[in-house]
């Protein structure tokens, strides 16, 4: 594929402009983003299931119409993710070898979810009232994105608590690359394009998990076989720990005093990359996790003093 590389408008699933980087020859637009790693690439589905499908053309490198929003999104924000992990943490891209990222929306029919696919991102439309199309949100975005850097580096297994860990490091960066780029930031996962016409609710939340019915307590953990045993349930201990040690609290009388976003983010990228493994459970996160904040601010610092309270505060000692 040749032509130049280009600047296009478009508006977002939410209605919202943008602008981003295509690539044009005679045939037209594409979402092609050359500037980053080996390339942004999305792709259109057209509502089957076949992945990639076709590379997404656009006539005039105008994309203001409602159909092109879930394409337009998902090209802007895979852009945003990839300069979260260069710039914060010198990771190009999900691999930190530059792999390309590829990206396919509106894929099935009103498909309720997102996720990674071991290969690229998919998106699809919802049914407009559990979900719009859910590539609309940046930490549904960076959520996706974080699973193919977790499967590059711990490549925590997708079961038990090695899954539960691994969900809870996709909604802490995709909450981390919302506040960087300051993009309606929360500590809710989803919530941009979740129940559109109920304000205020979201799919999890890590402040609080009870509200979604997942645990913010070890001792409160599913043990059942749902869910590949329940990780989009036990991430719930995890993402309360972050919540904590980011913003502070007091959880089951455990007091924690918050060490701030960037150092949290720096604190999870180091343990997700250095330390954890495959099988790593709730008990050798706690290890790793202190043991990455030990490595970044010395044994004796506040900040390591937050990451054990933090556990401790979610029942993980
Ligand atoms: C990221 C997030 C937007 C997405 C949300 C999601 C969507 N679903 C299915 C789903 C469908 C309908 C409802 C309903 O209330 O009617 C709720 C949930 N479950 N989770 C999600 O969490 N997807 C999973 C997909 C995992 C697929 C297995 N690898 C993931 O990426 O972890
Ligand atoms: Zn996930």
């Amino acid at each position: 594929l040749t032509g130049e590389d280009s600047t296009a408008t478009g508006k977002g699933v939410l209605g919202d402009t943008k602008s981003f980087n295509t690539l044009v020859n005679s045939n037209g637009s594409y979402l092609v983003d050359r500037t980053r790693g080996s390339g942004i690439f999305t792709y259109d589905a057209k509502n089957r299931t076949r992945t990639p499908g076709t590379l997404w053309l656009d006539s005039d490198n105008v994309y203001n119409a409602a159909y092109d929003g879930a394409a337009v999104d998902a090209h802007t924000y895979a852009g945003q993710t990839y300069d979260y992990f260069q710039d914060v943490h010198s990771r190009n891209s999900y691999d930190g070898n530059g792999a390309e990222l590829i990206s396919t929306v509106h894929y099935g029919r009103s498909y309720n979810n997102a996720f990674w696919s071991g290969s690229q991102m998919v998106y699809g439309d919802g049914d407009g009232n559990t979900f719009v199309p859910l590539s609309g949100a940046l930490d549904v975005i960076a959520h996706e994105l974080t699973h193919a850097v977790t499967d590059t580096s711990a490549d925590l297994i997708y079961q038990n608590e090695s899954g539960a860990i691994n969900e809870s490091m996709s909604d802490i960066f995709g909450t981390l690359v919302e506040h960087h780029f300051n993009n309606k930031p929360d500590w809710q996962v989803g919530e941009d394009i979740y129940t559109p016409s109920v304000a205020g609710d979201a799919l999890r939340s890590m402040e609080d998990p009870t509200l979604s019915g997942d645990p913010d307590h070890y001792s409160k953990r599913y043990t059942g076989t749902g869910d590949y045993g329940g990780v989009h349930i036990n991430s719930g201990i995890s993402n309360k720990a972050a919540f904590l040690l980011a913003n502070g609290g007091t959880h089951y009388g455990v007091t924690v005093a918050g060490i701030g976003n960037d150092k949290a983010g720096d604190i999870y990228y180091r343990t997700l990359t250095q330390y954890l493994t495959p099988n790593s459970n709730y008990s050798h996160f706690r290890v790793s996790t202190i043991q990455a904040a030990t490595d970044l601010y010395g044994a004796s610092s506040a900040e390591v003093a937050s990451v054990k309270a933090a556990f401790s505060a979610v029942g993980v000692n």
